[in-house]
């Protein structure tokens, strides 16, 4: 079963939420992993099993990088807020560029998530 990550800076997690109730039957065949709040507000809205980290700023960027890193997640869908500025922007950078060293295919924003969720049903 594919593993998808799923991360949202908090000016983010509103589309994120949308983003998720739009494909939520494709994402109910994945094993869905994500940062402390993010996870919650999925879970709670959108009824989905989710395994959650620490929150993003308490190392939850880094917990799933170390997933990254040892080939346990296939696609990170990491909605950032690319206006505010984050006091864990170093385990952001940390996680993109652990997902770059695996080629694990990283979205950062709703437009790539749909193509990305959209290639990988097409291959199913
Ligand atoms: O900060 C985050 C990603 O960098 C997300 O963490 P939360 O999902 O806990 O808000």
């Amino acid at each position: 079963m594919k593993t998808i990550a799923l991360i949202a800076h908090d000016r983010k997690k509103e589309e994120m939420l949308n983003f998720v109730l739009e494909n939520k039957e494709q994402l109910a065949h994945y094993e869905l992993i994500a940062t402390a709040t993010t996870g919650k507000i999925i879970k709670e809205n959108a009824g989905l099993s989710v395994t959650t980290f620490l929150s993003g700023p308490l190392g939850g960027d880094q917990q799933i990088g170390s997933r990254v890193a040892c080939q346990k997640v296939d696609i990170v869908i990491f909605l950032r807020d690319p206006l505010t500025a984050q006091p864990h922007e170093p385990d952001i950078t940390a996680l993109l560029r652990i997902c770059d060293v695996h080629n694990i295919p990283v979205a950062t924003n709703a437009s790539t998530a749909r193509l990305v969720l959209q290639a990988v049903a097409k291959k199913e």
